[in-house]
């Protein structure tokens, strides 16, 4: 066997953007989201422009993964919150007496699979087990519906407990508010052996000397972010805990992946997005030289790029691809090719001896307009060889998964929706019957509350 086919490997498992896509303004703090608010968006190009961007990684030779959307809307969420009757009488009572819960039970925010959960590889872990716990998304109630259905995924998805260790969520509640890999990178010099997991929180809840931002909410705490750590039996030589600078989230940065992104070795990220930046940045060099890596920074400063167009044009919620042998790959929204600062920056960059060796641009209008870029759509796996064996074939993103997807997404999904059609009955159905025959396709069986007893 080659030395390839016997190394671990990071894999992208990106989320399939649900039919019910659309733009209702619900987050609070993300600048794009409350833009977009009321526009008419279409759910036939959202998801096949997340799978042009699965189709060309896997191309280039990433391994590649999916997960599936969640039953949208919600009736179920709806249902306790007292709307009661058929199915299509709690859709036409919520519109009529209560439009805003409608639409946070309409979401399509299940894509972000980025926050989906926080994944710590085997060789990290007191047990030998990759482990998994699917945030709460507590602190918006259209996320907090998500990580019931998000766990049955993931045990779907990782079944085999000799290899996969899956934990409940946080609490329910903002003191321990997680957003997931959002706020979570792990560094190593090789993906299967030991590594660095750096937590990024934005305030803490029980202790009133860190400091909190003003104007828009922190969403992860650092008691959520330490309880993931002791779950998945970190150890003390394998975490760094940094704190968010609270000014950027007052400008935006609603997660720790608008701002900053790392990968293998590298960490690419803009001079304001730290509290006490040198001395976490010390610490995880440190850590991560005692486990036998060399941390690259890529620090953007302010006169290079200012952190309002990092946040306009989303260069931090890229995806960084590590090559071995070669210079890292960016996968950046066109967002970052629109901006002439930014764009700059990237072509001097490729051009000089720095980190990153190549950028590719995509189209990803649909989601970035809700505030998703690359970086949102994915989350980040670290497998061994025999893990990956382990994995739901089901999900492994191929030539064949793609053009069924791509045949199942035209056939099911509407190419415009706008907040008003959310109450159609018939949408409902049409989402049922897209999603009975996605788990088919995925292998994934009984997910949904709709195919549940
Ligand atoms: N990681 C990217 C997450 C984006 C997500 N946007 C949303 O939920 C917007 C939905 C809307 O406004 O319709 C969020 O803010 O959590």
């Amino acid at each position: 066997m080659s030395h390839l086919a016997l190394a671990a490997r990071e894999v992208n498992f990106d989320g399939l953007v649900g039919p019910t896509h659309n733009y209702a303004g619900l987050s609070y703090g993300n600048v794009a989201s409350q833009a977009s608010k009321q526009q008419c968006s279409n759910p036939r190009e959202a998801a096949r422009q997340g799978l042009a961007k699965m189709q060309a990684l896997m191309e280039l030779g990433f391994e590649q993964g999916v997960l599936a959307p969640h039953e949208r809307p919600d009736i179920a969420s709806l249902r306790r919150l007292g709307f009661a009757g058929s199915d299509a009488q709690v859709l036409e009572s919520a519109a009529r007496e209560a439009l805003p819960l409608l639409l946070s039970a309409s979401s399509a925010s299940a894509m972000w699979t980025a926050n989906a959960a926080t994944v710590s590889p085997s060789a990290d872990t007191h047990d030998g087990r990759v482990h998994f716990t699917p945030a709460n998304l507590a602190c918006k109630f259209h996320r907090s519906l998500e990580p019931t259905t998000t766990a049955r995924i993931l045990q779907a998805m990782f079944r085999d407990p000799a290899h996969f260790q899956h934990h409940a969520p946080l609490p329910s509640v903002a003191q321990f508010g997680d957003e997931g890999a959002a706020n979570h990178t792990r560094f190593s010099h090789d993906h299967g052996a030991p590594g660095v997991e750096f937590f990024v929180f934005g305030r803490s809840a029980f202790d009133p000397r860190y400091p909190e931002p003003h104007r828009y909410p922190a969403r992860q705490t650092l008691e959520a972010s330490q309880a993931i750590a002791r779950l998945h039996g970190l150890s003390e030589e394998g975490v760094v805990f940094a704190q968010q600078n609270p000014a950027v989230v007052d400008q935006g940065v609603f997660h720790n992946d608008v701002i900053s992104v790392g990968n293998a070795q590298v960490l690419f990220h803009h001079e304001d997005a730290f509290l006490d930046s040198d001395r976490v940045l010390d610490e995880l060099q440190g850590k991560l030289a005692r486990r036998g890596g060399q941390l690259q920074r890529l620090c953007v400063r302010r006169n290079e790029i200012s952190v309002g167009d990092a946040v306009r044009s989303y260069l931090f919620n890229s995806q960084l691809l590590d090559r071995p042998g070669q210079g890292a790959l960016l996968v950046v929204p066109d967002e970052c090719r629109q901006n002439p600062a930014v764009w700059d920056y990237l072509q001097a960059q490729v051009n000089s001896a720095g980190p990153l060796g190549e950028v590719k641009v995509f189209d990803l209008k649909q989601s970035m307009q809700n505030g998703g870029g690359p970086a949102c759509l994915r989350l980040r796996v670290a497998l061994k060889p025999d893990e990956l064996a382990a994995v739901n074939p089901g999900v492994r993103f191929t030539p064949t998964l793609h053009t069924q997807l791509l045949d199942w997404v035209d056939r099911h999904y509407r190419d415009r929706l706008a907040p008003a059609d959310l109450a159609d009955p018939q949408l409902l159905g049409e989402v049922r019957t897209a999603l009975d025959e996605l788990t088919q396709l995925l292998g994934l069986g009984s997910v949904y509350p709709f195919q549940l007893p």
